[in-house]
């Protein structure tokens, strides 16, 4: 693929008080990317940081409309969405709030428009958003399934050994795919949120992106129980029996491949592992520490669902380290890696 024909992707820089900004500094300082990365942002902000990170990058600010030249190392190409407020490292300030969610739609619109083919997503901060008066707000993942008018999306992760079909992984690391049944909810309200059409609707996303975006023909899918010991039979819950069962009983019927439900604790061992293409966990703090302790700083987040590519960083904020340039960008190479190689698949699987 000659630079020219290199997929464009929207970068969005997310919370301005955190990493996110530095983080599009590093990535165009340190590697020439395998796509045309557009970082949506502030482009003052981001010289800001290249000079408090001691990185060398020209800012490129385009018009919101305008195609960004062949990737350099070096040159960070920019769709301008201003600050609100000034923003220090690791300060938030609710007046950006609204400047956050402004480089999601701009980076929604280029890819609408076709100016881009996918958006990947720095970290954004959930309760300064809340805090600034948008209610409901829960995440990148619900957000972009609701403008983009679509029921359900599922989120997933995925360390780099398993991003692509599992015949092509292995090159170190363990390889694991962790979706998610709930994303960011209250534990008490989890249960609740687990209902049998609701879960159907997400293995059948799972299975079909699976084959869609990462060239796996015949997903097979591990489940996990909610309850310890997967509901020891009824004693220690009854959602197994009640609800997880019977779904995957009638899709299993339909021709979907799917383990479980299996107790999650041992669910994650190599044994219950082999074969598995991905993992539905049934909750955020039942998948993500098992995927981020097998690779953290080195997984991507993909929303599932969406007409569109969406890939994230498998971390937060981190307000702790802004501005100090010694967050890992290992995260945002391989979500944007991942989300050239899901453009360039094109959704045909
Ligand atoms: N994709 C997104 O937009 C995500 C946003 N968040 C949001 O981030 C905020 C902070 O969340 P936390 O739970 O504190 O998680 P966090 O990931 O920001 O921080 C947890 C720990 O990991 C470290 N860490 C994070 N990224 C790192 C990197 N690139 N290199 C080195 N160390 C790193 C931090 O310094 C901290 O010690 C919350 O508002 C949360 O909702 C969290 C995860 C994903
Ligand atoms: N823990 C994952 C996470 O918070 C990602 O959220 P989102 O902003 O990508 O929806």
């Amino acid at each position: 693929m000659s630079p020219a024909d290199a997929p464009v992707l929207a970068l969005t820089c997310g919370e301005p008080a955190g990493i996110g900004p530095e983080l599009a500094v590093m990535l165009a300082a340190d590697v020439v990317p395998p796509a045309l990365v557009v970082a949506v942002g502030d482009p003052a902000l981001l010289a800001e940081r290249a000079a408090m990170i001691g990185r060398e990058v020209e800012i490129l600010e385009l018009a919101r409309d305008e195609a960004p030249p062949a990737p350099r190392r070096g040159v960070l190409p920019v769709w301008p969405v201003a600050l609100r407020a000034p923003a220090r490292p690791g300060e938030l300030n609710v007046a950006n709030a609204a400047h956050v969610l402004e480089t999601l739609d701009v980076a929604l619109a280029a890819c609408r428009a076709g100016r881009a083919v996918g958006m990947v997503t720095a970290p954004l901060h959930k309760g300064v958003i809340l805090d600034a008066g948008h209610a409901g707000f829960s995440g990148h993942t619900e957000y972009l399934r609701d403008a983009c008018g679509v029921d359900e999306v599922v989120m997933m992760l995925a360390t780099d050994s398993a991003l692509h079909a599992r015949e092509a992984s292995g090159q170190g690391g363990a390889a694991l795919r962790v979706a998610l049944a709930t994303t960011h909810l209250p534990l008490r309200e989890v249960a609740d949120a687990i209902t049998g059409p609701r879960l159907a609707r997400l293995l059948n996303i799972l299975h079909d992106d699976l084959q869609r975006w990462f060239g796996v023909d015949a997903p097979r899918i591990a489940v996990c129980g909610l309850n310890p010991h997967a509901g020891e039979g009824g004693h220690l819950g009854r959602e197994e029996l009640d609800t997880i069962i019977p779904v995957l009983e009638a899709l299993r019927a339909e021709g979907l491949t799917l383990d479980g439900p299996l107790p999650a604790d041992t669910l994650f061992t190599p044994r219950h592992l082999e074969g598995v293409d991905a993992v539905l966990a049934m909750y955020h703090d039942q998948g993500l520490p098992v995927l981020k302790y097998a690779g953290f700083g080195r997984a991507a987040n993909i929303t599932l669902g969406l007409p569109l590519v969406r890939t994230s960083v498998d971390h937060g904020t981190a307000l702790d380290l802004a501005g100090r340039g010694v967050a890992d960008p290992g995260s945002l190479r391989v979500a944007v890696a991942l989300a050239a190689e899901m453009a360039s698949r094109g959704g045909r699987g």
